[in-house]
């Protein structure tokens, strides 16, 4: 399955046909013209293992019905035209041969350049095609579900399609995860693997290095539901993201100059359980014993790892975190062996399906929560206060979904509980805070879904 293409389907969904005819009529309307075809690729909600992917660490998440659409027609004129059916988009032209992507202003466009970038220099695809484009999202922005990603795997399908070119979603996959780089953040593979080889009612556990996946059954009689805090959170906008993938880079160099192996080569938390060769419970002891919990100031950094700031800058920064002064390793490091326990218990809960396999799965959703909001501080009050809220009105297990400071909780909820649930999150949490208008699309009960994939009318 994750070795083939994505699938080139000519029949859709009912539920899909009005959004593509109305999106094929502002498509007309703007380039007078019909598209050729349309690509569509999921955002995601990630069940459990945050900020772990990054750090090689296998992930939970299943693909939403919330997606990004975009209608295409091919040009001679080697121009990109980008429009998109959401106004406060703006329209956008480049050349397809000649563009830069400004990671100093993270423009939507930005996004759409990275999946044609990608497809043009990682597969050697010299001359592509000029495109008409006409976008239209659903997954709510910056709000964890991972529109961002939806977005460059959507355009890099896009690009493959126009171009009469062929790559396996693995490859897809692959690709897309380096090439969203290119806007700054250093995040893991995590988004592009799910949106292009979800498969409806699957769960997929995904690890790293290299890519792979496996099917989780999740378990029956209980509902994933979304709810948004309604606070956005931009990753390329801030250094906070990136702030957290280095503190965890440099909790491994540090580890391993303390262990007495080649720090320099250490880029990833996962990295250093293979060299020493022992069980996560394991790596969280050395962790106790190795690091203090105090914050490390750059200048003990260096110390400890014998190299100047400039050189610490090349071996182990990025280029908007060169200012961070102080980096909490303990915390980072802690939250990352834990969360990758956390994801290989859930797994296992639904392989082996316990009688209380749900109660299980919500402690560990909960213990997951605890973990990035204290130790990784990747929440906010506003999505603090909503997860409360989630566990109050019946939530077996509720948490932090996606990069977090904003946006998102996903929660484990009893079927017979879900109408109650979202009555009692919606008087709670949104009505208080003037967001009652806000709810249909904040609130809702989620199913896994299917992948990225191209239509041809
Ligand atoms: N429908 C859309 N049309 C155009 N651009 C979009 C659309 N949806 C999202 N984007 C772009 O993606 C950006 C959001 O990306 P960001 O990485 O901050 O969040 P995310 O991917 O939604 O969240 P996370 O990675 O935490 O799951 C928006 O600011 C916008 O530039
Ligand atoms: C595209 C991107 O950077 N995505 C990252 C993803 O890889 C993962 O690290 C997540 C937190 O678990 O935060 C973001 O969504």
């Amino acid at each position: 399955m994750a070795d083939d293409p994505p699938p080139i389907i000519t029949e859709i969904d009912a539920n899909y046909k009005e959004r593509f005819s109305q999106l094929g009529k502002k498509f007309q309307s703007k380039y007078d013209c019909e598209p050729v075809f349309f690509a569509r690729a999921p955002g995601r909600v990630n069940i459990i293992g945050e900020h772990i992917d990054y750090c090689g660490y296998g992930v939970l998440p299943i693909a939403i019905d919330q997606d990004i659409v975009i209608a295409v027609r091919q040009t001679d004129d080697d121009t990109l035209y980008l429009s998109n059916i959401d106004d406060k988009y703006s329209d956008y032209k480049c050349n397809v041969k000649d563009f830069e992507i400004n990671k100093d202003q993270p423009d939507w466009h930005n996004y759409f350049l990275c999946g044609l970038k990608g497809i043009m220099e990682l597969l050697s695809l010299e001359n592509p095609v000029g495109m008409q484009c006409m976008v239209d999202g659903s997954v709510p922005s910056s709000a964890g579900l991972s529109s961002s990603s939806a977005l460059v795997c959507c355009a890099a399908l896009c690009t493959m399609q126009a171009n009469g070119k062929s790559w396996t979603k693995k490859e897809l996959a692959d690709m897309c995860a380096q090439c969203e780089r290119y806007i700054g953040t250093i995040g893991g593979g995590m988004d592009q693997a799910i949106s292009f080889m979800a498969q409806p009612g699957m769960a997929k556990k995904i690890d790293f290095n290299p890519l792979r996946q496996t099917n989780v059954a999740l378990p029956d009689g209980v509902s994933f539901v979304i709810s948004n805090c309604c606070v956005e959170k931009n990753k390329a906008a801030s250094s906070d993201f990136n702030t957290r993938v280095v503190e965890c880079r440099l909790a491994s160099q540090v580890l391993a100059k303390m262990k007495g192996f080649e720090w320099r080569e250490m880029k990833r938390l996962a990295d250093l359980q293979t060299k020493l060769n022992v069980g996560l419970q394991e790596m969280e002891n050395v962790v106790k014993e190795c690091l203090h919990e105090s914050q490390y100031t750059k200048a003990e950094i260096c110390d400890v790892l014998g190299v100047t700031a400039d050189i610490l800058a090349t071996t182990s920064l990025s280029p908007n975190t060169l200012h961070v002064e102080n980096f909490c390793l303990y915390q980072r490091a802690t939250h990352v062996y834990s969360e990758a326990r956390r994801v290989e218990d859930f797994q296992n809960v639904c392989i082996e399906r316990p009688t209380d396999a749900a109660i299980k799965l919500g402690e560990l959703m909960n213990g997951s929560f605890e973990s990035c909001s204290k130790l990784y501080e990747c929440s906010c009050p506003e999505l603090d206060q909503l997860v409360a809220i989630c566990r109050k009105h019946g939530a077996i297990g509720s948490r932090l979904t996606g990069a977090g400071w904003g946006g998102c909780a996903v929660s484990l909820v009893p079927n017979d509980k879900v109408t109650e649930f979202l009555d009692g999150v919606k008087q709670s949490y949104y009505i208080p805070r003037g967001l009652e208008s806000k709810v249909n699309n904040a609130l809702f009960v989620t199913k896994s879904g299917g992948g990225a994939a191209v239509y041809i009318p």
